[in-house]
């Protein structure tokens, strides 16, 4: 029997095993496994047929010991505190293993953005952006788009902010329309990076990039991207989905048909997409088929207890946060498969949003190619340093990467004086 899943839990669990490698008196790791601060909003928002409905959202920042609390805004159904406490401590870490200046936070609203009107939506960004502008600001707390958010999304909330303030702020959030000071590249930035980390892991496992098969769960912004360039570096991406389902098909998915389906936004996967050669699969199917890798890139404890003995992977690399559960990373542990985590795999976005808040405080804009360009540095750096620890201490990628984290945060609390 599984345990009941709580993401927070999954959080501290990693965290006290990090701890006690490093050696760590109580008192040092301590403080980490607390949020900063937890705040809970209502969300008034007139509807489009003239009644009020009152949504809930959260912010939570959970470091600023390195820096502005930083992360996305998740627009979904499920949002929970605890889901928004795991997310927010997950960013402290990815910041904390890339080494950026940021600690980290989330924030939410419980409710499914699919099926609200434009209007509908934005007004009920604005009224949460202004609920919850006493916590953010450029140099506090930067949100970016996360799962059910966007560039669209982001424009919003800075326009708000900015009106609050009387003056434009373009600072107070990463991910923005390129119009408003958004950088270039960040839209492709987290599957980009996730991209490199497959890259990287594969050269490390001695397999081939060309022709290597990899299955790809979640088709949104950061599956539809990683399935987009790692078939353009020759992988064979045999299977993808989305919330509806999967298609599958082991000599190849035709990725630039689906592509350009889901660019013009016709709908889920399996609501009109005839591909040649493909058959339906449903989510479940798809993250058992036999395949090298394994990227899922959609929400939280995908593979778990009841799964986990099942994957048939050589390797995942987690594009989405929290994808597997402690009890499944256990499993995978003792089945010998290599699991690249999230905070590691996924931080291309986040390492962007970076460098769009450094262009926004400098007043200066980057190309394309430079963005890219430093985001392969700090991604392949990143890698190398969490693969060389992994080695050194015998352990698990997981670890490897917190082990790093949690001692660059703990190392710039002490720096900081924070205890007496
Ligand atoms: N956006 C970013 O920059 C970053 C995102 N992440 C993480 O990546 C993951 C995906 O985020 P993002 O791509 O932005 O989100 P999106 O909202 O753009 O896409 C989410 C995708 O997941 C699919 N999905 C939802 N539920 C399921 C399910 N049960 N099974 C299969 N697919 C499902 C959705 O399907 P449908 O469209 O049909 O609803 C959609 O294709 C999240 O864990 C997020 O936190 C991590 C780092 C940065
Ligand atoms: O770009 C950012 O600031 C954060 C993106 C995010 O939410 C994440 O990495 O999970």
């Amino acid at each position: 029997m599984s345990e009941k899943y709580n993401p927070y839990d999954n959080v501290l669990k990693v965290v006290e095993q990090a701890s006690e490698i490093l050696g760590y008196p109580q008192r040092d790791c301590e403080a980490i496994k607390y949020p900063e601060r937890e705040l809970k909003v209502a969300v008034p928002v007139e509807m489009d047929d003239g009644t009020t409905r009152v949504f809930e959202g959260y912010r939570v920042q959970h470091s600023t010991s390195r820096g502005p609390a930083k992360g996305g805004i998740r627009y979904h159904q499920n949002v929970n505190i605890d889901e928004v406490k795991a997310l927010a401590a997950w960013m402290t870490f990815k910041c904390a293993v890339v080494n950026i200046p940021y600690g980290g936070g989330k924030g939410g609203i419980v409710c499914d953005p699919t099926k609200l009107s434009d209007r509908e939506l934005r007004a009920m960004t604005r009224r949460f952006t202004a609920a919850i502008a006493p916590l953010i600001g450029p140099e506090v707390d930067i949100p970016a788009p996360d799962v059910g958010t966007n560039a669209t999304v982001m424009g919003w909330m800075m326009d708000t902010y900015s009106m609050l303030k009387g003056h434009t702020v373009p600072g107070v959030v990463t991910g923005k329309p390129i119009d408003l000071g958004g950088a270039l590249g960040r839209n492709e930035a987290t599957g980009r990076g996730v991209m490199f980390t497959v890259k990287n892991i594969l050269k490390k496992m001695n397999l081939p990039v060309e022709g290597t098969d990899v299955v790809v769960q979640g088709m949104g912004n950061v599956g539809s991207v990683t399935a987009k360039l790692l078939h353009e570096e020759g992988m064979k991406v045999i299977a993808v989905s989305d919330v509806s389902g999967g298609l599958y098909d082991p000599n190849g998915l035709d990725i630039p048909a689906i592509e350009a389906y889901i660019t013009a936004k016709r709908g889920n996967l399996l609501s009109g997409l005839e591909l040649k050669g493909a058959t339906r699969i449903s989510n479940d199917e798809l993250l058992t088929l036999k395949t090298t890798v394994l990227v899922p890139a959609a929400l939280e404890n995908q593979i778990n207890g009841s799964n986990a003995d099942k994957i048939q992977a050589k390797l995942i690399v987690e594009a989405a946060n929290g994808p597997t559960s402690s009890e499944a990373d256990e499993i995978l542990k003792k089945r010998g498969i290599q699991v690249v985590p999230d905070i590691l795999a996924n931080a291309g976005g986040v390492v962007v949003s970076y460098f769009e808040w450094v262009q926004n405080i400098q007043s200066v804009s980057w190309t394309e190619a430079e963005v890219n360009s430093k985001l392969k540095d700090i991604m392949d750096r990143a890698f190398a340093s969490v693969w060389d620890i992994t080695q050194e201490k015998q352990t698990t990628l997981r670890m490897g990467a917190y082990l790093i984290a949690v001692k660059r945060v703990v190392d710039a609390k002490k720096a900081r004086g924070i205890w007496p």
